[in-house]
């Protein structure tokens, strides 16, 4: 069994991990931290997983981290730079769900962030865990990044096409819309129902922090420069990340579905649909990025529709897959539920 500590288990991604973990047939949780519910029965707080998990929340200094095989950071950006360098030298392998280790350059994180990094020298090391394009990598890591959810949702949709070379990299829209839970659960009243139900905006128009984060992967794969318009919205409801995408084509007549199909095939968390329009609730809960991808009229543009659930394919299931590679478990153990309708 692999022993696992979890970092922030009152939040959203937190407790999504309890989620999955609780029925996980490789792992035994041995510690959730928080610090406002210390001391508490975790299952008092999160009664969906009594008889699941017999455990009490710890303060983060006292949760003896350090005996774990892995660590999970579910906290607030800037956090998990704090202790990881110590973890990694006690031996635990680290997952951060948060943004602390994506980014390469950590003049690019201060300027995002607003922080200093307090381990830069490990931003190299740190592998981006997005299986579907650092399998290998991630297997063997120590330090996983976990990506951000507009990032997973975006990078697989433009995957294929800026890897392929099929789209002008210079020209990209990313039109993404986020449920609330993607803001995390402390209280905020610009969250509250009366100020998003029935009601729909776009923000940080001017440039939102996940930007530079796609476009590292893109360029990446791309091998030059990226020209990216990211622009996040904020819907009415709870989870989902729906991303859609333009691009222009350097060859109209190329078959994109065939691209995609190719692309993707074997990836088990990734579906690929003929046509039509993947919604948020078909990936409601699952670990799992549905994608569609058309073209529009003759003069090139394409189209891809991307859907994810934030806080799974978007954050704990991603995290858990991962988990899944570094420990050589099967990659989908815990994380085979379907989506739930409606
Ligand atoms: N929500 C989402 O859809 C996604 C979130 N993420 C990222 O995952 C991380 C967690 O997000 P989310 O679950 O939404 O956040 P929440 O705000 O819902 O939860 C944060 C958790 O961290 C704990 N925490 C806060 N500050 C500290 C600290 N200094 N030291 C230790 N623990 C702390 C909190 O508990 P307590 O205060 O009691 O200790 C709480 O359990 C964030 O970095 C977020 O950006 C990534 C992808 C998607
Ligand atoms: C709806 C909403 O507010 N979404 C968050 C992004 C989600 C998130 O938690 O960001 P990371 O994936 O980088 O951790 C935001 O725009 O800041």
């Amino acid at each position: 069994m692999i022993e696992v500590g979890i970092v922030g288990g009152t939040g959203y991604t937190g407790a999504e991990l309890l989620r999955i973990l609780a029925r996980h047939p490789g792992v035994k949780i041995q510690a959730i931290t928080s610090r406002s519910e210390a001391g508490q029965p975790v299952a008092e707080m999160f009664p969906h997983l009594r008889g699941s998990l017999d455990l009490c929340f710890s303060e983060p200094d006292k949760a003896e981290l350090g005996d774990c095989d892995l660590v999970f950071f579910a906290t607030p950006n800037g956090t998990a730079m704090q202790s990881t360098p110590a973890l990694l030298a006690s031996g635990v392998r680290v997952i951060d769900l948060a943004a602390d280790f994506r980014l390469k350059d950590p003049a690019v994180w201060e300027r995002w962030y607003g922080m200093p990094h307090q381990c830069p020298a490990l931003l190299e090391e740190a592998v981006y865990g997005l299986p579907e394009l650092n399998r290998e990598a991630i297997r063997d890591a120590r330090l996983i990044a976990n990506p951000g959810c507009y990032p997973t949702a975006v990078t697989l949709g433009f995957l294929p096409l800026v890897e392929a070379g099929a789209v002008d990299p210079s020209w990209l829209i990313a039109d993404a819309k986020s449920g609330v839970s993607g803001a995390g659960r402390k209280a905020t009243t610009g969250l509250l129902m009366a100020e998003v139900g029935e009601s729909f905006k776009a923000y940080s128009v001017a440039g939102h922090r996940h930007a530079p984060e796609i476009t590292q992967n893109l360029k990446h794969f791309a091998g030059v420069d990226v020209g990216l318009t990211f622009v996040p919205h904020l819907v009415p409801m709870i989870r989902g990340i729906e991303a859609t995408l333009y691009g222009r084509l350097v060859d109209a007549s190329l078959d994109i579905q065939g691209l995609y199909r190719d692309r993707y095939a074997g990836e088990v968390f990734v579906d690929l649909m003929p046509g039509g329009h993947p919604d948020t609730r078909s990936v409601r809960g699952a670990n799992l990025c549905r994608i569609a991808v058309s073209q529009q009229g003759q003069d090139g543009v394409v189209v891809v529709q991307s859907v994810i659930d934030n806080l799974v394919k978007g954050a704990a299931g991603q995290a858990v897959q991962n988990m899944n590679l570094m420990f050589a478990l099967p990659e989908s153990a815990g994380l085979e539920s379907i989506a739930l309708l409606p």
